[in-house]
Parts: structure tokens; sequence; C-alpha cells
């Protein structure tokens, strides 16, 4: 049997994903030790990210070749609207900080850039181009989610355990699963040189996923502080 282009992907992204469980926000996830302010922008940032990421799910499913891929995207659009988001709402809660207020947050430069480019790529080519740009992130978070899950006393006190448990859930699975499927599938036909420019975009977004983590760790949100 040939080898399965996530096979191919996986080989390329290893160093890079290994790379983001040596990272200090994320080690701090798995050990509770990360401080609040930090994971307080991760919970903002990653909210405006993930009302641009739901776009891409939109766009796959216009996108989509056939009714049973419109139907996988429909149902990882509702995955992250009403699954995902409600834990980084959950947690707000907990910090006193509203749904609204999350909606308001200013995009920093990175998430602007991350966003932009996957949108960029998405709304240019067809729907491969939608599952490549999407898969890094979600195949991503879920790596983390069951790594640090492993880790001693990662599930038992620890402010972040929900963090955990999301990202290391059956649902999840299930949700980067289908995306990896979806990848196989758009794959196949596919010439090598056009398999390259796939594998570009995912090799490309592990390395925003790192910039993402790094953005965090920094609070950082442009170089210039200015009213908007
Ligand atoms: C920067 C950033 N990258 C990846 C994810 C994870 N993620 C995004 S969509 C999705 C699947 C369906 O909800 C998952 C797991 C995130 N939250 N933030």
């Amino acid at each position: 049997m040939s080898q399965l282009f996530t096979d191919r992907l996986w080989n390329k992204v290893e160093p890079i994903w290994n790379s983001y469980l040596e990272h200090p926000f994320v080690k701090g996830l798995g050990d509770g030790t990360l401080e609040q302010e930090k994971f307080k922008h991760w919970l903002k940032q990653d909210y405006v990210y993930l009302i641009e990421y739901s776009r891409l799910f939109a766009l796959g499913a216009s996108k989509s070749e056939d009714l049973e891929m419109m139907t996988t995207f429909a149902k990882l659009l509702h995955g992250v609207l009403d699954v995902e988001m409600e834990l980084h709402r959950n947690y707000a809660a907990d910090f006193g900080i509203s749904a609204e207020e999350l909606e308001q947050t200013e995009p920093s430069a990175i998430t602007t850039a991350y966003t932009s480019y996957m949108l960029n790529l998405s709304q240019r080519g067809g729907v491969e181009n939608v599952v490549a740009s999407v898969l890094a992130c979600e195949w991503s978070y879920l790596f983390i989610g069951s790594s640090l899950a492993k880790w001693p006393g990662a599930l038992e006190d620890n402010f972040y355990r929900s963090w955990v448990e999301m990202y290391s859930s059956a649902e999840f699975t299930e949700l980067a699963e289908s995306s990896k499927q979806l990848m196989n599938k758009v794959a196949e036909r596919k010439s090598e040189q056009e398999l390259a420019r796939l594998e570009e975009i995912v090799v490309r977004t592990s390395q925003l996923e790192y910039m993402f983590w790094d953005m965090v760790e920094g609070k950082e949100g442009w170089p210039v502080q200015v009213e908007t």
C-alpha cells in the first residue's frame, strides 16, 4: 500500500511539533504553572483567531466536491463555534471577562498574519488548500493535548485541566481524524508538484503555530502601541 499523505506530512512537521512541547507556555499548561495573565492573552487572541478560522470551514463547505465532504466541514464548523469556543467563554467567565469582550479583542500582529495567510490561500485555491490550511491547527492541538494528558498531574489539580481534557478528548480526536481523512482524500491523484505545495502550507502553518505560542507567552500585540 502506498504511504498516506498525512504520514508524509508527519515526517516533515514532527520536529516543529516536538518543539511545542518544549515551549514555556505549553509546559506551563501541562504542569499548571502558567501565569494567568498569559493565559488570558491566549484566551482573547485565540477567540478572535477562531472567529476567522471558522470562516475557513465555511469556505471548505462551499468548495466541497460532494455532500459527504460538505457535511464534514459543517461538523467542524459546529465544533469550533459551539464546543471549542465554549471552553474559551467558560474560562473567560471565571476571570470576569464577558463573551462580548472576548469578541472585541484586537487581533495581534501574529494572529493577523496567521489568519490572513490561511484565508488568502483558501480563498484562492480549491478545497485542498482549505484542508491543508486547517490541518496543522487541529492536529497539532490534539498532539499537544494528548501529550500533556500523559504528564503526571496534568489531569489532577491543575487550573488548566479542562484545557488538557478538551484537546485530548474523544470528540477532538474524531474531529482531527476527519480532517486527516479529508487531507488524504483530496491528496489522491494529485501530482508531486501539487503535493509539495500542500506540504508547504502545512509546514508554514506549523511554524505560525509556534509563533502564536511565542506571541501569547510574550503577551505581544503590535510593535508600536497606538489608539485604534
Ligand atoms: C492558534 C490555534 N491553533 C489551533 C487551535 C486548535 N483548533 C482550532 S480549530 C480546531 C478544531 C475544531 O474546533 C482546533 C482543535 C486553536 N484553538 N488555536
